[in-house]
């Protein structure tokens, strides 16, 4: 199924007549031959996608942002806070034709994720008209497992209903053996797999060491597909069992696109964040793929002074006031938040008491982002912020909440 040995080449091969052939049957075209042209064209659009985001990776450097001020709760929206500047970042010419690249497959350095190119973070560029959607039937029990599998998933968590049915209608079944390799590390990515029954190990770096056992309802695959980057990880099937696998082009149309919206809503807000300002645009990307929302209620508790929390805080919209209780046991009002305003970001960092309470005052909606989260996609956030000594040393110095 990857592009790893010659017995992965010709499983690739048999898997994609396979999707050929379902498609036929699905959409039963009228035009053979167009319709296998515009299968296999989106097939080698999405290779090519990635061999370029590999390319641009391997033999250029990311520009990187200036270091932002240190002003610890800044007010700016999000919305209006995104530059097209950002934009320069992305090349947009196909300068990819037929090269012979020899392809070494990078491994994951002390659990960080393998890097990206800026471009391959960008949506395929797809009209319509060339997408052909796929809808193979399904029974409303497994439909219903689908859901509830992308439900949990941070990537599908904020999509629509409509793009959740999408998913599911596009979905096919995989049927997987005892010891089957369904993911190998530094492979390309094809496929992202919900687990339909049966057991899977996932295991990373050279010394093959597992991670975690995803059974049913547990989902995998989606990193190289959402960055374009090889295989983070190597996932063997312990038993027999069936998989749920969504191919790489509906998940581009659907998934990367939504999140480039999110990206550009948070793109700049992000780099203001002292704790990321070592993050370069890539990696900023993810964080902001990452962040989930939150709502509280007028008079609700986001954070407790001295409690403790992993998670930091964007103010999407609403008010939030901060109370501090001093040695004598008296609550006194010291800020007031509004949107655009960040909290508790230390908490990524440290596992220290928070320094303040935050209160949400009227309804509160935030986007927030924990440090199990952060590091799963990017590494020990410590390690990223000492690439920048200076920033970090201030970082280190101030206290918030
Ligand atoms: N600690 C981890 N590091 C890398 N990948 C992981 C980890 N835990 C789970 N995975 C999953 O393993 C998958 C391997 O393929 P992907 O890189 O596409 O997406 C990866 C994740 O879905």
């Amino acid at each position: 199924m990857e592009f790893i040995s010659d017995t992965s080449t010709e499983q690739e091969f048999a898997d994609i007549i396979q999707e050929l052939t379902q498609d036929f049957y699905y959409q039963k075209p009228d035009d053979v031959l167009q319709f296998c042209t515009n299968f296999f064209q989106s097939r080698l659009s999405s290779q090519r996608s990635f061999w370029r985001g590999y390319i641009t990776e391997t033999f250029t450097s990311h520009p990187t942002e200036s270091s932002p001020s240190l002003t610890p709760a800044l007010v700016q929206d999000p919305l209006e806070a995104y530059s097209s500047d950002e934009e320069d970042v992305f090349e947009d010419e196909d300068t990819f034709e037929n090269e012979m690249i020899e392809f070494t497959a990078p491994i994951s350095n002390r659990g960080r994720r393998t890097s990206v190119s800026a471009e391959s973070m960008t949506p395929l560029a797809r009209g319509d008209k060339d997408y052909i959607q796929k809808i193979i039937p399904k029974t409303n029990a497994q439909k219903e497992q689908i859901q509830a599998a992308i439900r949990n998933n941070f990537l599908f968590r904020n999509l629509d209903e409509n793009q959740h049915q999408d998913i599911i209608n596009a979905m096919s079944e995989k049927q997987v053996l005892p010891n089957e390799v369904v993911i190998q590390q530094g492979a390309i990515g094809d496929y992202f797999y919900i687990v339909g029954s049966g057991q899977l190990d996932c295991y990373i770096n050279s010394d093959q060491q597992k991670v975690t056992t995803y059974g049913p309802g547990g989902s995998f695959g989606e990193l190289a597909l959402m960055y374009d980057s090889p295989r983070a990880a190597t996932i063997v099937s312990v038993v027999s069992g069936v998989l749920w696998a969504l191919d790489r082009l509906t998940f581009h149309r659907i998934v990367v696109e939504h999140a480039s919206h999110r990206r550009q809503m948070y793109e700049s807000f992000l780099a203001e964040v002292p704790i990321l300002a070592s993050l370069d645009a890539c990696e900023r990307f993810k964080v902001a793929d990452a962040l989930e929302y939150v709502c509280f209620e007028e008079g609700e508790t986001v954070v407790q002074q001295n409690g403790f929390g992993d998670n930091f805080y964007l103010i999407e919209s609403g008010d939030a006031l901060v109370y501090q209780t001093d040695v004598d046991g008296i609550q006194k009002e010291v800020n007031c938040l509004t949107k655009g305003a960040y909290f508790g970001e230390l908490a990524l960092l440290h596992d220290i008491p928070r320094a303040a309470t935050v209160i949400a005052q009227g309804r509160l909606r935030c986007a927030t982002l924990g440090k199990r989260g952060f590091s799963r996609l990017l590494g020990p956030i410590l390690d990223i912020l000492k690439r920048n000594s200076e920033n970090y040393a201030k970082v280190l110095q101030t206290t918030t909440i």
